[in-house]
C-alpha cells in the first residue's frame, strides 16, 4: 500500500497515522475516556443489514439532491474540525477547494487555522460553506463572528450545542496537546492569543491546551434562547449539531432552528453517549420533514450513507476520514476520500434496488435481531 493507493478508509487512516506526529494523531484520533462511544458508532452499522429488491432499473440512479436551496452531488457534507494545518501547510484552504471540486458542502469549524474569508474564497463553486460556531462567554465576540460569516457568505451557521465543556480526551491530556508554535485557530485572535495555544500546562491547569483554551473561552451556559437571540441580528439559517435525543430535536424545531445535526462529536465529548445511527429513527418520527436532518459520527462506507438515509436523514457529515486524506495527499487526498465515497453510494444504490434518493426507505433495512417477516 503506498501513500497514492488505498482501496478503502481504513486503508487511508492507516496512512494518515504513520505520517503525523503522534500528538496530532492522538487529537484527531481519540473519543473521551474510555471510547465506548468512538466504537459504537462503528458498531452501530454493522448492526443492520441491507434487504436488495432486485430487477429495478439501475442503469442511472441519482444521487443529488436539494439542501437549503442549493444542489449537491450527493448527500455528504464536510464535518467541521479545528485545525486542518496539523494535517497539511494548506489546511482548510485545500479542504475548501476540494469540497469546492467535488460540489459539496464544507462546515467549517470556529477553530479553524485559516480565515473564513480565505476559505469562502477557495471553496468557489461549493454549493455552499456554513460556519460551526463555538459560543463564546464573550457575545459581542459571537456577533462578530456570526456577521463576519453572513458577509463573507456563509449561507448558514451549525451551532455546536454538545459541549458545555470539552470532553476528556486522555491521549491529549498524555500528550499535553498543543498546537506548534506559529499555528492558531485565527478567528480567536482578538481572544486568545497565539502563545496561549502553544503553551505547555502549568499547576492544576488542564494538561491539554485545547481543553485549557476552550474551558476559558467557550460558554457552559448555554441555552436554548440563543437562537432567538442570532435571529435578531442575522438572516443566516441556523442548525444546531450534537442532537441525540428527540426531545431536544423537538425543542429546537420550537425555538425555529433550520436544521438538526444529530452527533456525539464523533464519539469525543460525553463517553457512553448513544450511537448517532442508533438516534435518527427517532429523532425523525419526532420531527418529520419540518426542517433538515443530518447525522455524522463513523460513516465510512457507502453503505452507511444508505443506511442512515433509510432511517429518515437527508445526508450525512464526515469527520476524520477527510482529515486523513489532507494528511496523506492534501487536496487531491480529500477529493480521493470524498470520490470514494460517492462512488461506493452510488454502487450501494444499484445493488439494492434504489434508483433515487427517496427510494432509500427503512424497508430496505433489517436491525439484527428483527425478523425477517416484518419486511
Ligand atoms: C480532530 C477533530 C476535530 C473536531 N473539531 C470540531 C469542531 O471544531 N467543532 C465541532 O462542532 N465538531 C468538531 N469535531 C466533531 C466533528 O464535527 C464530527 O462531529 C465528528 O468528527 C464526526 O465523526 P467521524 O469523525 O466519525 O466522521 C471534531 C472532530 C475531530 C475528529
Ligand atoms: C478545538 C476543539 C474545541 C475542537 C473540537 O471540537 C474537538 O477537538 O472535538
Amino acid at each position: 500500500m503506498t501513500d497514492q493507493h488505498w482501496v478503502n478508509l481504513d486503508e487511508l487512516e492507516a496512512l494518515a497515522m504513520k505520517k503525523l506526529p503522534k500528538m496530532v494523531w492522538g487529537y484527531y484520533s481519540s473519543g473521551s475516556e474510555s471510547e465506548a462511544t468512538l466504537r459504537d458508532n462503528r458498531a452501530a452499522f454493522l448492526r443492520y443489514n441491507i434487504m436488495p429488491r432486485l430487477m429495478v432499473d439501475v442503469s442511472k440512479v441519482d444521487t443529488t439532491l436539494t439542501l437549503f436551496g442549493e444542489k449537491l452531488d450527493f448527500p455528504l457534507l464536510i464535518a467541521p474540525m479545528a485545525y486542518h494545518k496539523l494535517a497539511n501547510p494548506e489546511g482548510e484552504v485545500a479542504t475548501a477547494r476540494a469540497a469546492a471540486a467535488c460540489r459539496i458542502p464544507m462546515i467549517q469549524s470556529t477553530m479553524a487555522t485559516v480565515r473564513k474569508e480565505e476559505v469562502a474564497q477557495a471553496a468557489k463553486g461549493a454549493p455552499f460553506l456554513m460556519l460551526q460556531l463555538y459560543v463564546t462567554k464573550n457575545r459581542d465576540f459571537c456577533r462578530n463572528l456570526i456577521m463576519g460569516a453572513q458577509k463573507a457568505g456563509y449561507k448558514a451557521i451549525a451551532v455546536t450545542v454538545d459541549a458545555p465543556r470539552l470532553g476528556h480526551r486522555e491521549a491529549d491530556e498524555r500528550d499535553s496537546f498543543h498546537l506548534p508554535e506559529g499555528m492558531a485557530p485565527v478567528e480567536l485572535d482578538s481572544l486568545v492569543s497565539a502563545e496561549e495555544h502553544a503553551r505547555q500546562a502549568t499547576g492544576d491547569e488542564p494538561k491539554s491546551a485545547v481543553a485549557r483554551v476552550f474551558y476559558n473561552q467557550m460558554d457552559s451556559a448555554l441555552t436554548w434562547d440563543f437562537v432567538a437571540w442570532v435571529r435578531a441580528f442575522s438572516s443566516m439559517r441556523i442548525l444546531v449539531k450534537g442532537i441525540l435525543s428527540p426531545f431536544d430535536a423537538l425543542r429546537a424545531v420550537e425555538v425555529g432552528v433550520d436544521g438538526i445535526i444529530v452527533s456525539n462529536h464523533g464519539g469525543r465529548q460525553l463517553d457512553f453517549a448513544p450511537a448517532t445511527l442508533d438516534c435518527v429513527a427517532n429523532i425523525k418520527r419526532a420531527i418529520g420533514d419540518t426542517v433538515p436532518l443530518l447525522m455524522d459520527g463513523g460513516v465510512r462506507r457507502g453503505t452507511d450513507i444508505l443506511k442512515a438515509l433509510a432511517l429518515g436523514a437527508d445526508a450525512v457529515c464526515v469527520g476524520r476520514p477527510i482529515l486523513h486524506g489532507l494528511a496523506v495527499n492534501g487536496q487531491q487526498g480529500v477529493q480521493d476520500v470524498i470520490k470514494m465515497m460517492r462512488r461506493d453510494f452510488e454502487q450501494a444504490m444499484r445493488l439494492s434496488g434504489c434508483p433515487s434518493l427517496k427510494s432509500i426507505t427503512r424497508d430496505k433495512l433489517l436491525k439484527q435481531g428483527e425478523p425477517l417477516s416484518r419486511l
